[in-house]
């Protein structure tokens, strides 16, 4: 907090900021001060429950299924029906909470549009506040804007709209009670709920959300007494929040019942974050030199680890009456570059072909131009609403190996290059207040770049050779980062300072003993 941090009600002290009064109303800061309240500690206790783990990891342990909830994934039992608006998930797009990509994500034609405040966002307080307040004008049907010679303004039909709150390691620095910071999580939750319950209900709809990053049903088991409190709180009905759990984490792959079962009253599902569960995978075994992964671009869906994981989210979603959404392929359109842009197309369509094939109920896209690609994809393959009742993966036996075995592959110079550069740009753009950016004509994100940091300092730590024989050494990616820094300062002289600091963050990413556990907690530090 800075000297000119304001005393407000419910004691919580908060930056000024020009749509504050707008968005931390009294009430609004009342229903954040009870939900840290009632939440704060249980939050802490768990992600000392994720360090605990990672010790037990360290030591040589490994997932599997849990034995003492053998009664939940053996039991008969469904999550509650879901609502009409939640039935045909096809296609969903994605994207951060600035004014134009809400309006632009919700009239793109997609079935529901996840307003990220996760992987695609970088949270700015700037980026914080006025989500929020995009997101009121986006659910009142009042969000306009003026830009480039173009009115913004919503269609008669649009997306639905799903919010998705930060995950459970990052505070909100910005505002703290009694000196604490408040959880980003109850923070983006909180108010998105205050402000957005009775005009959702008064529509005949919900309060849909998605959960990113869990690592265990424990954590689901906080989500869900989060939103039963708010339900009571707020006087709304039981089940007006939905949410959709991530599976993206090794550990939350051998728990998807449990979770499940934890959330059934509020549950609208699973999906399948495959660039956060890569990133988790490495994380996780950071200790092992057998769970190396090859270069980040021979870890498709469609290899072996990575189709057992999706087709085990498909068979225990169905048999408990929950949609299993699919993923995010990285692929944009390429622009100036035909034959770079058609296999692009080319790329998006065999993922949504392979998901809608294997069973998903729906996809995600990253971008307005792959909707119409998407949607033709699951309307071929997918006649019905959804395939919850069809018999796809009913008869799947995925063990914990089939989940644990990395795919082969090589690691090239090419890979250790692409991620140098990739999580350079990514850092220094996500330092400027961007969380999504194209780069090599990819979406990339903060799960897409963890992938791409966690990388180096896993090769580095295990000794790897790339297939050109060049060791993968501290002093080699010293160097590298060095390289990467002075080439893209020559090609952006204004951006030399922000390469420099990103620069700065990456080196220490990689080069240190310990693996941070998050690229962005070192980086929220230094974010304004
Ligand atoms: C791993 C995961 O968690 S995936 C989920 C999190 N990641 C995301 O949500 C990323 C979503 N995608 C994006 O943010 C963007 O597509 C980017 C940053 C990758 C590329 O964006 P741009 O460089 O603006 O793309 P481009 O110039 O082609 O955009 C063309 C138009 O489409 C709009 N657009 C692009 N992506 C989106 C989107 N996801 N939602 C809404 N509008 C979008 C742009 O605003 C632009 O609009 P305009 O013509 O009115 O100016
Ligand atoms: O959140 C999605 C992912 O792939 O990570
Ligand atoms: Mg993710």
């Amino acid at each position: 907090m800075t000297q000119t941090a304001r005393q407000a009600t419910g004691h919580i002290r908060f930056q000024p900021h020009p749509q504050a009064e707008q968005v931390l109303t009294p009430q609004a800061l009342e229903f954040l001060s009870e939900l840290h309240r009632r939440f704060g500690a249980r939050r802490r206790e768990l992600l000392q429950a994720r360090e605990d783990r990672q010790q037990r990891l360290d030591a040589g342990e490994l997932p599997d299924f849990l034995p003492h909830t053998a009664g939940v994934r053996a039991g008969d039992w469904r999550i509650r029906p879901l609502p009409a608006d939640l039935q045909d998930r096809r296609v969903e797009i994605t994207g951060p909470v600035d004014r134009k990509m809400v309006i632009n994500a919700l009239n793109s034609g997609a079935r529901a549009f996840m307003a990220d405040f996760e992987d695609a966002s970088s949270p700015t307080w700037a980026n914080c506040l006025e989500g929020q307040v995009n997101l009121m004008d986006a659910n009142r049907g009042d969000i306009q804007l003026e830009q480039g010679g173009k009115t913004y303004r919503l269609n008669a039909t649009t997306a639905t709209l799903m919010v998705r709150p930060r995950g459970l390691h990052l505070d909100e620095k910005h505002a703290a009670l009694d000196g604490e910071p408040l959880s980003g999580s109850l923070f983006d939750f909180g108010l998105y709920t205050l402000h957005n319950a009775h005009e959702r209900a008064a529509q005949g709809t919900g309060l849909y959300f998605y959960l990113p990053k869990l690592e265990s049903h424990l954590e689901a088991r906080w989500w869900n007494d989060v939103f039963t409190f708010t339900e009571e709180h707020l006087g709304l009905d039981s089940g007006t929040i939905r949410a959709t759990v991530l599976i993206e984490t090794i550990t939350a792959a051998f728990e998807m019942d449990e979770i499940l079962y934890e959330l059934r009253g509020h549950s609208a599902g699973l999906n399948c974050g495959r660039w956060d569960y890569i990133f988790s995978f490495i994380k996780k075994f950071r200790s092992r030199s057998d769970k190396i992964l090859p270069d980040r671009a021979a870890v498709s869906m469609a290899t072996p680890m990575m189709q057992n994981y999706s087709r085990l989210a498909i068979q225990t979603c169905h048999r408990r009456g929950a949609p299993a959404i699919g993923g995010m392929s990285a692929f944009i359109p390429v622009k100036g570059d035909e034959a770079r842009n058609a296999a692009a197309f080319e790329q998006v369509r065999l993922d949504k072909e392979r998901e809608a094939v294997n069973g998903h109920d729906g996809t995600w896209v990253a971008h307005p131009g792959m909707v119409a690609l998407a949607t033709e994809v699951f309307d071929r393959l997918m006649p019905a609403p959804n395939q919850i009742d069809s018999d796809k993966q009913r008869d799947l036996h995925v063990t914990a190996a089939d989940l644990l075995t990395p795919p082969p592959g090589d690691i090239t110079d090419a890979g250790v290059n692409t991620n140098v550069d990739v999580s350079l740009q990514y850092i220094a753009a996500w330092l400027d207040g961007r969380g999504a950016v194209p780069i090599h004509g990819l979406m990339e994100d903060a799960a897409t770049a963890e992938i791409s940091r966690a990388q180096l300092w896993q090769w580095r730590r295990h000794g790897q050779q790339t297939t050109e024989g060049t060791p993968v050494t501290a002093e080699h990616l010293g160097d590298l980062i060095d390289a990467h820094t002075r080439r893209l300062s020559a090609e952006q002289p204004e951006r030399a300072g922000r390469l420099a600091e990103a620069a700065e963050l990456l080196r220490e990413l990689v080069l240190q003993e310990h693996f941070g556990d998050f690229l962005t907690l070192p980086g929220y530090r230094r974010l304004a």
